[in-house]
């Protein structure tokens, strides 16, 4: 059991800290938003994580929550930090919070007698853990504190299971803060823990790769997991684009393709493309980090640019179909930039339904989850629908932007008696087994009507 404080309750802070409490460590978790620390404390979560909650009941004894540095700096062997990182207007990440975050902590390490090891966990550009290492140096802190970096790959909706099972542990560092944190990963890397019945250990999960690099390694390999993830879609909406030029349907290459182990089946779903907290913050991050480092990363440039187009292929389907847009009732259905998540930013809706009231057409929008959340950032004009029968009466089309689940439910039936038009626009490729034949389905390099037909694999 180790002492274990973590600076910033979001999706990564509050998964990682939660975590570890579970694993057996004492936790105290920091942040300066008094309001969710507040909620934290009388039980309330501030995200939507599927088995967060159930994972903070199995480990609450082990974990505080508060807004005080001085609680959470005195008694920590490890201060991990995991505060947003968000973009600038050129690209760069922001690092205010994190360089604020850091200079209180350094200012409680005065006088404290014990070891730190101070964590980064915040996707950062390479330098960062240097620059840190640097300000714990001015302050003659060098002999006690260290300074690692901990990239995170967890997924949001999904945060639990990646936490709990990840495909590999990274840590940065000089050897003694890499040992640290040898052992406050040991439970996990080794993965002696009973798995929660809401989080059961995937098959043939018995170890966890722990993989030790120098700092600026372990920094730069967050950006290329994200940019070569991103790379992955844009490749693959290119060849649907290519599909629909040709007639070809891209969920049977992506099926071909991805039987290659080389290639690998995941990551090759097209649709409207990527958003999210960070795969487009973090692939303009790798342009400007290279860029201001004298490198013209031009095929993660044209990754950016062949995301920024596709969430609009969309509008030019309901175009195609239903000639100008003017006056037209227009469905959308989901917010947030992918299922199992409250998330809404760089949500590709977002400018979509901008684009659709830009183009004059009457636009009714529903999500399950994020719809009160959204409220704000809906253009004026747009009707926030709470059932989804509402979003779609009258409706001359849908636009799947989400791919929830719910929304395969409805029905074919259902769907021609509520709509005035059936006309089914799959951003996502997610329904065209439900409504491929039965609705006008129009999907993302599927051209015309969705076939039945999945790649028929001979004996
Ligand atoms: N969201 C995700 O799925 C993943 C995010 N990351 C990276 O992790 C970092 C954190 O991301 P999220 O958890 O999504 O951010 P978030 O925006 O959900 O949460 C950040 C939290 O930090 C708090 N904070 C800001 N300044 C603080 C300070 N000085 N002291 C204490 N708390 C402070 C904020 O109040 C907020 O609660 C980012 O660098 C992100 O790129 C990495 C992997 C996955
Ligand atoms: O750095 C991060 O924050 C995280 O970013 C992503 O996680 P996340 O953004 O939660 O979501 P993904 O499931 O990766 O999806 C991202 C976007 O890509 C889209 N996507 C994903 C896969 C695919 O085949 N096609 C596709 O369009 C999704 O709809 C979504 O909009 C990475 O998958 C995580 O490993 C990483 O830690």
């Amino acid at each position: 059991m180790m002492n274990v404080s973590v600076i910033g309750t979001g999706y990564v802070g509050l998964t990682t800290g939660i975590s570890l409490a579970f694993l057996g460590h004492r936790v105290t978790c920091v942040d300066i938003d008094e309001r969710k620390i507040d909620g934290l404390k009388a039980g309330l979560m501030p995200i939507y994580e599927p088995g967060l909650e159930d994972l903070l009941n199995s480990s609450e004894e082990r974990i505080r929550f508060t807004t005080s540095y001085e609680a959470a700096v005195s008694e920590a062997e490890v201060l991990i930090f995991a505060v947003g990182t968000p973009a600038n207007e050129d690209g760069s990440p922001n690092l205010t919070y994190l360089f604020g975050a850091a200079d209180d902590v350094i200012s409680h390490l005065i006088g404290k007698e014990t070891p730190t090891v101070l964590v980064n966990k915040s996707t950062v550009p390479v330098g960062t853990a240097d620059t840190i290492a640097d300000k714990i140096k001015a302050f003659g802190l060098e002999d006690r504190v260290s300074i690692a970096s901990n990239p995170e790959f967890l997924r949001q909706g999904r945060a639990v299971a990646d936490t709990l099972y990840p495909e590999r542990v990274v840590v940065g560092g000089g050897d003694a803060a890499v040992q640290t944190l040898r052992r406050m990963y040991e439970v996990l890397v080794e993965q002696r823990f009973e798995a929660p019945s809401f989080a059961p250990r995937p098959e043939g999960v018995e170890a966890v790769p722990f993989m030790s690099v120098d700092l600026r390694s372990a920094e730069l390999a967050k950006y290329a997991a994200n940019a070569f993830l991103a790379m992955k879609i844009s490749f693959i909406n290119e060849i649907a684009n290519v599909c629909d030029a040709v007639g070809a349907d891209v969920r049977r290459v992506a099926d071909i393709i991805g039987t290659d182990a080389r290639i690998g089946k995941s990551f090759l779903h097209a649709g409207i493309g990527y958003g999210g907290s960070c795969f487009p913050k973090d692939t303009r991050a790798l342009h400007h980090i290279a860029d201001t480092n004298g490198y013209d990363f031009k095929l993660l440039a044209a990754v950016i640019e062949v995301n920024g187009a596709q969430k609009f292929k969309l509008i030019e389907k309901a175009r195609e179909s239903l000639g100008s847009l003017q006056g037209k009732r227009i469905a959308v259905l989901g917010l947030t930039f992918k299922p199992g998540t409250d998330d809404i930013r760089e949500a590709p809706s977002l400018p979509i339904i901008e684009e659709l009231v830009r183009e004059g057409a009457e636009v009714r929008v529903h999500d399950p989850i994020a719809l009160e959340k959204s409220r704000p950032q809906l253009p004026v004009g747009v009707q926030a629908c709470v059932s989804v029968q509402e979003a779609l009466l009258g409706a001359e089309a849908a636009l799947l932007v989400t791919e929830w689940p719910e929304y395969a439910g409805i029905g074919a039936e259902q769907l021609k008696a509520w709509m005035d038009r059936p006309l089914w626009i799959d951003g996502r490729n997610a329904f065209a087994d439900q409504y491929g034949q039965e609705l006008e389905y129009r999907g993302v390099g599927i051209r015309g009507g969705a076939s039945r037909q999945p790649a028929h694999v001979h004996p």
